[in-house]
């Protein structure tokens, strides 16, 4: 990465601070571009789910690592719970996403409640056996009784192809409606799957992050405090594959004794630790153990931090120092927090990150854990709210006394509630993971990349006014 001549700031810059100059390329397409990352992680694009509570649980680590992303299960999450999450995340099929399913006696109602609970929007209506019977939609449910049952308003006209069958030929089988689902059967004709011709289609553009046994990869967050050594041995038992130690100040001693203790649990997996923000931050924690660094104080959408303590550094340059200084020792880091458009992901990678780390953005999707709610003007959003919330610090610390409680609900350096809207033109993690790779891989062609260490390499920037940024917009509504 460099800047072009002039340009080497003087100060701490903000995604919003800088662009990226086109030059010569010789990748022809935006396909020949390949996302993966080299961090150890095994994700084959360069994005990561934050450990929210808002944004990341089981659906999510699915369907994200189905595309190639890894989610980080929060450290809020019981060990027994994320061991059951992180069993159900390895049962599901690489391919093929997790059907809804009812009976036919079940209601147009009970559907209902069922279906935004992913983005595929179909209920699959089942018998005893788990055989399929027909196909349930939105359209389907619409204009008739609440208490009517499926078997009244099912599609029966079902595409059902064996689990092995390719997606290209899904697509091909369910003509040109994106959103016509096919059900993925075994051998004794029992649901496994479903898959509509856009799945299909990002079935072919993307590779799942799998384990050595061909399982969805999985990574889960631990805090700094409690028997930290206990906790890793539980989540590697339950078949973890990255482990990321997580705190606030990342830079502190009691971060470094419990990466020195989650590092001694195993000498292959990779682990991740944060966050810091300075050269000297990666120094100490590359130095305990750490094979990736997180990097961000205070960018985060939900995050008060700046503003309570001044603590904090602007996000680009944090990630451009932190990235040289752990490149320089072998390692990588994660850009956390800040990321609102795909250009900041682009951004992050040009300033060396291995992978930018997303929370926010994606508690407004179908997939998040939160329940789905309406505003005034009929619009779906969902609640967010920061891991260093009044709301997350009190459930983090119902167990203590009631003293303890009162005492650490003092320090509040996030955001109790947020409304994340749905996009209506892209509802699912799917969508914006097609926005943001999308976004990235033109980037790179611009540079002439064709991979993400070579993007790094070659990325030539410039620091823009707040005009510069501003002409950058779309004007939808004209001017
Ligand atoms: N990236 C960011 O900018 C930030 C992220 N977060 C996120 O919030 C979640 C909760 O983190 P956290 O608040 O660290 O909670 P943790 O439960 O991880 O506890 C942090 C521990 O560190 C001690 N500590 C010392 N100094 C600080 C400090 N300045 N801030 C916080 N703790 C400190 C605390 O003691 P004591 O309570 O006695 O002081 C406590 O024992 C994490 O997911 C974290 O990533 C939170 C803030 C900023
Ligand atoms: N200071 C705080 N930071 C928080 C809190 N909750 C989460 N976070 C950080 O934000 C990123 C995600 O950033 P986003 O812009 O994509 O939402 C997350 O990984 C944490 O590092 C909080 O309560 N306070
Ligand atoms: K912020």
């Amino acid at each position: 990465m460099r800047f072009i001549e002039g340009h080497a700031p003087s100060y701490d810059l903000t995604y919003d601070d800088v662009f990226l100059v086109p030059s010569r390329s010789a990748v022809e397409s935006r396909f020949g571009v390949d996302l993966s990352t080299s961090d150890g992680t095994g994700a084959t694009i360069p994005i990561v789910v934050a450990n929210m509570t808002a944004v990341a649980g089981r659906r999510m680590a699915e369907t994200v690592a189905r595309r190639g992303g890894l989610v980080v299960l929060p450290q809020d999450v019981a060990p027994d719970a994320v061991a059951e999450i992180v069993s159900w995340v390895k049962e599901r099929h690489p391919v093929w996403d997790t059907p809804l399913t009812l009976a036919p006696g079940d209601s147009v109602a009970d559907a209902l409640n069922l279906i935004h609970k992913r983005a595929h929007n179909a209920v699959v209506v089942v018998d005893e056996d788990g055989r399929p019977l027909g196909v349930v939609d939105e359209a389907a449910c619409t204009g008739v009784d609440r208490f009517t049952r499926l078997h009244d308003v099912a599609d029966r006209r079902v595409v059902s192809l064996a689990l092995d069958t390719p997606p290209r030929d899904v697509f091909d089988r369910l003509g040109d409606d994106p959103h016509r689902v096919a059900l993925g059967v075994d051998g004794d004709g029992r649901l496994r799957g479903i898959m509509t011709g856009l799945g299909a289609l990002r079935a072919e553009v993307y590779t799942p992050a799998v384990d050595a046994e061909g399982r969805l990869r999985v990574a889960a967050a631990i805090g700094v405090n409690g028997d930290v050594r206990a906790k890793a041995e539980a989540l590697l038992k339950a078949g973890v594959d990255t482990l990321v130690v997580d705190t606030a100040h990342g830079h502190q001693e009691k971060m470094i004794s419990a990466l020195k203790a989650v590092r001694d649990t195993s000498p292959t997996v990779p682990v991740v630790a944060g966050n810091v923000v300075t050269a000297e931050g990666v120094r100490d924690l590359v130095e305990a153990g750490a094979d990736v660094v997180k990097v961000g104080v205070g960018p985060g959408a939900m995050c008060t931090t700046r503003m309570m303590t001044g603590v904090g550094r602007p996000q680009f340059s944090a990630v451009a120092e932190c990235a040289a200084q752990a490149r320089a020792l072998g390692k990588h880091v994660w850009a956390d927090g800040g990321v609102r458009h795909p250009r900041d992901v682009a951004l992050a990678l040009a300033a060396g990150a291995s992978a930018a780390m997303v929370g926010s953005w994606f508690a407004g999707t179908y997939e998040s854990p939160g329940d789905l709610h309406r505003d005034e003007q009929g619009r779906l959003y969902k609640e967010s709210f920061g891991m260093a919330s009044k709301r997350a610090v009190s459930a983090r610390t119902r167990t203590d006394n009631a003293f303890e409680r009162a005492k650490k609900g003092l320090f509040e350096e996030g955001i109790s509630t947020s409304r994340m809207r749905l996009d209506p033109t892209r509802p699912g993690v799917e969508d914006l993971l097609d926005s943001i790779t999308a976004g990235v891989r033109s980037a790179c062609t611009y540079a002439g990349a064709s991979t993400v260490e070579e993007f790094h390499e070659r990325a030539t920037l410039g620091i823009q006014s707040a005009a510069g940024f501003a002409e950058g917009r779309p004007l939808p509504a004209g001017w």
